[in-house]
């Protein structure tokens, strides 16, 4: 679960996040949206770890995180995916998620290479398992020998969605994920991440695909929930329909 406990952040006299409060359950989606300025980008900059609260935390999995660096959330399993999609055009697809599924690597050099050798080549099986397995949840199975560069954006983006989710992530984080898709890419991204079992937190104002993808949804305005809850209400919401209109 993810838990983001009274966060506010201040710029100067610019209140950016006022006493946010929200939780999301394990394996649920929870898109943030609200009209520019809310505060969407610096609320996903504070729960990835790239910038401290002034005040508030932010656990995951029941792990306080609010003082980490990003690079100790990404080994505690928080994952991003950028507005542009991150992955290794010269590589294929399936390297693209094998790659991602080494940084954790092995290590100990030749000898711990001769010795654990029945180790290694389970844990090579696995994580050839493991490939196969994230690029069928994607939908790349197809395209897997491809290389990367060589995909359409739409592609490409479940590629960087795929690396993502390789190591199972205990919480994903999607920043503006459908940007620069098509339609039909983006009905189709939607349709992978509702059906991902991780914890996903996104941020996007394309709401078509918010509605789609999401299990919850949280709506800022000026730095502070105005609503939270299942996209259909939150919809219908007279405050959020107010903010929206000015
Ligand atoms: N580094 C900064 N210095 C000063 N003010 C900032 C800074 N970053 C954000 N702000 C201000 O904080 C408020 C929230 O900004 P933020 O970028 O989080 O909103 P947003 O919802 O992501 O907007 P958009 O949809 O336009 O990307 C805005 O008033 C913004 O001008």
């Amino acid at each position: 679960m993810l838990a983001v406990q009274g966060v506010s952040v201040a710029f100067g006299g610019v209140r950016a996040l006022s006493e946010v409060t929200f939780e999301v359950p394990d394996g649920q989606v929870c898109g943030v949206i609200g009209p520019n300025g809310a505060g969407k980008t610096t609320l996903f900059d504070v729960v990835t770890g790239l910038r401290r609260p002034d005040a508030g935390r932010v656990r995951v999995g029941g792990e306080d995180m609010t003082g980490l660096s990003a690079v100790r959330r990404a080994r505690g399993g928080v994952r991003r995916t950028f507005q542009r999609p991150q992955v290794f055009g010269r590589l294929t697809v399936a390297d693209n998620v094998l790659a991602a599924l080494d940084w954790r690597g092995g290590g100990g050099g030749l000898l711990a290479d001769l010795g654990g050798w029945p180790a290694r080549r389970r844990l090579e099986r696995e994580r050839r398992t493991r490939v196969a397995q994230v690029l069928e949840l994607c939908g790349l199975t197809e395209v897997r020998d491809a290389y990367a560069a060589a995909l359409p954006v739409g592609r490409r983006r479940l590629v960087e969605l795929a690396r993502a989710l390789a190591d199972r992530p205990r919480l994903l984080l999607l920043d503006e994920p459908t940007s620069g898709l098509d339609a039909d890419q983006t009905a189709r991204l939607a349709e992978v991440v509702a059906a991902l079992d991780t914890t996903v937190l996104l941020v996007e104002h394309d709401m078509g695909f918010v509605m789609g993808a999401c299990d919850r949804l949280v709506v800022l305005d000026l730095g502070r929930v105005i609503a939270s809850g299942p996209p259909e209400r939150v919809r219908d919401d007279p405050a959020v329909r107010a903010a929206y209109l000015g």
